[in-house]
């Protein structure tokens, strides 16, 4: 078998198109602009690309974009004061603060001071509870755009076999609830399982996010499956370049899966159009207004 390859950024293109719709709605109807603040602390070369690339599409989307950039040596007060400020800005609608943090400052600290309906990336423990008991949260934006593709991707996933590989907050956990939600049997694998490859291969569904570069093989692949990769590693690539390769080994994964999502062009791009979903959720929620259909779950 040939796999289905799951077109990540076709698929997140349409999203910021209907996000675009909402926000010209918000402006028309209402006269809101959601705005999303992205808070770097030092300058870690792979986060100022990917905070560059959320502002450009925060723009795009005709949302307010506010870049706040801290030197590596930002102390914890600092951080939590500008935190403050935004909490009770009435023109930011989403705080994301970039992650990891410098060793110095204690991210659960950080995250767990910003106000709960502007948590747009759904990482504080308010959102993990509300999301563990099936109430109405904001959903961390890796684990929401794998599920929006695996929704679209298989119809309904009631009694389907997913295996979510990594425990991650960000990732794994949030992966497992959204996938338990939608009546999936969930097993949770990790660096710790035994048998890590007959433990995959029981599953229709399976979510690799360990960061580990081509760990997930062909041959634990149940033939027919559909493969999420969320691994992003940087090795060398030809000319002294660089390239980005998953977690799953994708020429023999592909051989066997039913779908799978490459990387590039899979994961990544979902992750940035559920991060403009969630502010323009969030916008709504805060002013009272219903929320769109489909931009959460
Ligand atoms: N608070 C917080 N929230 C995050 O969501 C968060 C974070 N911190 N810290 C860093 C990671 C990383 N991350 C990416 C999202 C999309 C791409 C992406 O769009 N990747 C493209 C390619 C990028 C390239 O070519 O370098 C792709 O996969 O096709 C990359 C990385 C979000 N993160």
């Amino acid at each position: 078998m040939t796999a289905q390859i799951i077109d990540g950024k076709a698929f997140a293109a349409s999203i910021r198109e209907k996000v675009a719709g909402h926000v010209a709605r918000l402006r028309e109807d209402h006269g809101l602009k959601p705005g999303l603040a992205v808070v770097l602390v030092g300058e870690d070369p792979a986060s100022q690309v990917y905070v560059r690339s959320k502002g450009k599409m925060t723009l795009e989307v005709a949302m307010a974009s506010f870049e706040h950039r801290l030197p590596a040596e930002t102390s914890e007060a600092d951080l939590l004061a500008l935190v403050e400020t935004l909490n009770g800005d009435p023109e930011v609608h989403g705080i994301l603060v970039q992650l990891p943090l410098p060793p110095h400052l204690n991210s659960d600290l950080v995250i767990n001071a910003i106000d709960p309906a502007k948590d747009v990336d759904g990482f504080h423990i308010s959102n993990v509870g509300l999301l563990g008991t099936g109430q109405k949260a904001m959903v961390p934006c890796t684990p929401l755009g794998c599920l929006m593709m695996l929704r679209a991707q298989l119809g309904s996933l009631s009694g389907l076999e997913a295996v979510v590989v990594g425990r991650s907050n960000i990732v794994g956990k949030p992966m497992a609830m959204l996938l338990l939600g939608d009546s999936c049997t969930v097993t949770m694998a990790h660096s710790r399982t035994r048998d890590l490859a007959d433990v995959v291969r029981r599953a229709d569904i399976v979510v690799v996010a360990v960061g580990r570069t081509e760990m997930v093989r062909g041959d634990w692949i149940k033939a027919g499956a559909t493969v999420i990769d969320v691994g992003m590693n940087r090795v060398p690539g030809e000319g002294g370049k660089t390239r980005l390769v998953g977690d799953v080994d994708f020429e023999s994964a592909s051989a066997r899966a039913g779908a799978i999502t490459p990387v590039p062009g899979g994961v990544g791009p979902m992750t940035i159009a559920c991060l403009l979903a969630n502010t323009v959720t969030a916008c709504c929620r805060a002013n009272g207004i219903a929320e769109p259909e489909g931009l959460t779950v």
